[in-house]
């Protein structure tokens, strides 16, 4: 059989008298071997390399003017949003950029719970005099956390600037019962602020977020009434999201006028 094979700007011509599948199989080795050109195939793969290397040169220039600018100590507030635990410097370390410091914080969202906390944080931080703590870090919630102490605390902070305000949210803080007295005595004119939500909505809110983690986990699947009432039919103000602090037992702690709602 006598084929024509044009292959992009290469002809084949050859002959082959065997069978159809051999005849595939002959036709690709050939092919291939007769299209490979070394030559080309050795500029093609230089030019890739050339290539990615100037597209990472490009990257790392950018990424290096920055942190090098970070580094060399001219940064501004805004780029402690984009590193607030220090500049990665490789080998997972971080160096904290230059004139800044771990620092309790001075403003703590407190709660309520599903009131909007989260969102309330992330606007917050739009404003380059603040930095949000990404994280819950309940320390004045967990006994255990607390045990740690203030300089653990501190740890948790993310850097700033000095006159940059740092704002950790945890709203289980609101129903503790022990916060006040330990938010008090680490700073007695700290900012409170306490965003409320519908109480019965902000309920049911709670109530979806916890089923659907539940079955997540496989957890057999509960009724609202099963969680939100007792079984005399009364509410449970044992459930986290309608649980409400005493005033009275805070008011040693608390001044009204610092919180904002
Ligand atoms: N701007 C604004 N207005 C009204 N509602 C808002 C707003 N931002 C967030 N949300 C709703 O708040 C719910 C999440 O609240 P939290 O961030 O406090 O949740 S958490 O307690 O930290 O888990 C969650 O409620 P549900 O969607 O009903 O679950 C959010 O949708």
């Amino acid at each position: 059989m006598k084929m024509a094979i044009a292959f992009k700007d290469v002809d084949l011509n050859f002959n082959l008298t065997i069978n159809q599948t051999k005849l595939h199989r002959v036709s690709y080795k050939r092919l291939f071997y007769r299209t490979f050109d070394k030559k080309r195939f050795v500029y093609s793969f230089s030019f890739l390399a050339i290539f990615l290397f100037m597209f990472q040169i490009l990257i790392d220039g950018n990424s290096c003017s920055n942190v090098s600018t970070c580094l060399s100590g001219n940064c501004s507030f805004e780029d402690t949003h984009k590193y607030p635990y220090g500049i990665p410097i490789g080998n997972g370390s971080r160096l904290p950029i230059p004139g800044t410091n771990q620092r309790l914080p001075e403003v703590l969202i407190i709660g309520v719970r599903k009131g909007g906390t989260r969102a309330l944080l992330e606007m917050l931080n739009l404003h380059p005099d603040i930095q949000k703590v990404p994280m819950e870090v309940h320390f004045f919630d967990r006994t255990d956390r607390h045990a740690l102490g203030l300089e653990w605390y501190r740890h948790q902070m993310p850097f700033t600037f000095e006159g940059q305000l740092t704002v950790e949210k945890s709203p289980s803080y609101f129903i503790t019962p022990e916060a006040p007295k330990r938010v008090y005595k680490m700073n007695s004119s700290a900012k409170l602020l306490l965003i409320v939500r519908d109480p019965v909505v902000r309920l049911l809110s709670d109530f979806a977020q916890i089923e659907a983690t539940r079955s997540e986990w496989k957890k057999k699947p509960r009724s609202f009434e099963d969680v939100a009432l007792l079984s005399n039919g009364s509410v449970n103000f044992q459930y986290k999201a309608i649980q409400h602090p005493s005033l009275g037992k805070l008011a040693p702690y608390l001044c009204l006028a610092p919180i904002y709602t």
